[in-house]
């Protein structure tokens, strides 16, 4: 098997470093950063994540103040709900888990929340900002898979990186940061022709498709760097479930390094979540507008 790269470890020391900006300003006198994380409707992979967000809330003292609305819940009355939060002062970060109900225009919301409040960097302010180079709040998905990349890669400038998915909020971003590091990106999606050809140009390939098993050992060359974003859940015999990657990590003995699903970028996705709320507590009032 190629060598793990442990998204576990990684962000239990990222949120040593948030514990500890916490402690830091809670000692100066300042409130304890404040997160709210809404959820509509009760999609159960929904639950988890919302559960998961607020439990790594408390061990890093950030307060968090759970909002959740029936899956009738109307647009207007999430606007309202929105609208509160901008005004809080306890609330230093706004978090709207997607997917929302069908009848909700998620673009809408999204750009409804304050950017300065923003954690998750979907607000075309901070995707605006991102893509100038700007500073601003930058999606919690992106930023830990820089992180995962940064230990074990030192120099991205120049490198061939194919980013498979082009979301607005993992694929795309990602891009984004890559070129900022002078990487040369390719970012493909469902409608690319002859992806495994170009796979494997890749000295690394980051999957965000949602596709289980989609990059075979065949697609990768020898020592390149696999990310794998997707997450898939797969019903076992025994009732209970699965979390399957994009990657197909048992064909990859040939890659330099790869991160396992879980235990990868999941972990990571939430330890910068965390620390985008800090970094939102620092910025408040400041009128940073959600920039650094
Ligand atoms: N670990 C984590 O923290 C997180 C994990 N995820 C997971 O990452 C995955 C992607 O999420 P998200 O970006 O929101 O998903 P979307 O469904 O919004 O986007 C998927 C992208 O992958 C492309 N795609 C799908 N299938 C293929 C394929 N067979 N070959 C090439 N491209 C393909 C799609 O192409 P097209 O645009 O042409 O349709 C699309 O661009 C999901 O599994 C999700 O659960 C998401 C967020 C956080
Ligand atoms: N507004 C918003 N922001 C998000 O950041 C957001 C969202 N909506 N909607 C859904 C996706 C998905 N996502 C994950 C978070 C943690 C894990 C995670 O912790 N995964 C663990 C396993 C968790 C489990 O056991 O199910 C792991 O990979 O090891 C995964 C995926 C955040 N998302």
């Amino acid at each position: 098997m190629a060598n793990l790269i442990d998204g576990r470890a990684l962000a239990r020391s990222l949120d040593e470093e948030t514990r500890a900006g916490v402690a830091e300003r809670i000692a100066a006198g300042h409130e304890a950063p404040g997160l709210a994380v809404v959820l509509v409707g009760s999609d159960p992979a929904s639950e988890v994540y919302v559960s998961h967000k607020i439990r790594a809330c408390a061990r890093v003292g950030i307060v968090s103040y759970e909002h959740r609305l029936p899956e009738s819940t109307s647009q207007d009355a999430l606007l309202t709900l929105i609208a509160r939060l901008n005004v809080d002062p306890t609330v230093h970060g706004i978090l709207v888990q997607v997917p929302l109900p069908p009848h909700i225009e998620a673009g809408v919301i999204l750009g409804a929340i304050d950017p300065a409040k923003d954690v998750d960097g979907f607000h075309p302010v901070n995707v605006g900002r991102l893509s100038t180079g700007t500073g601003g709040l930058v999606p919690c998905t992106p930023l830990g898979v820089m992180k995962l990349l940064d230990t074990v890669i030192d120099d991205l400038t120049g490198m061939n990186v194919v980013v498979i998915g082009k979301s607005n909020i993992v694929g795309k971003p990602i891009a984004m940061l890559l070129l900022e590091r002078e990487a040369t990106v390719t970012v493909t999606h469902i409608e690319t022709r002859g992806l495994p050809e170009i796979a494997r140009r890749a000295d690394v390939i980051i999957a965000a498709a949602g596709a289980p098993r989609l990059v075979r050992g065949f697609w990768v060359k020898q020592g390149a760097v696999l990310i794998d974003v997707g997450i898939t859940r797969a019903a076992r015999e025994d009732g209970g479930e699965n979390l399957v990657g994009d990657i197909a990590i048992d064909e990859m003995e040939h890659a330099k390094a790869v991160t396992p699903v879980p235990g990868g970028v999941g972990p990571m996705t939430i330890a910068c979540l965390l620390a985008n709320t800090l970094k939102a507590a620092r910025n408040a009032g400041k009128g940073q507008d959600g920039r650094d």
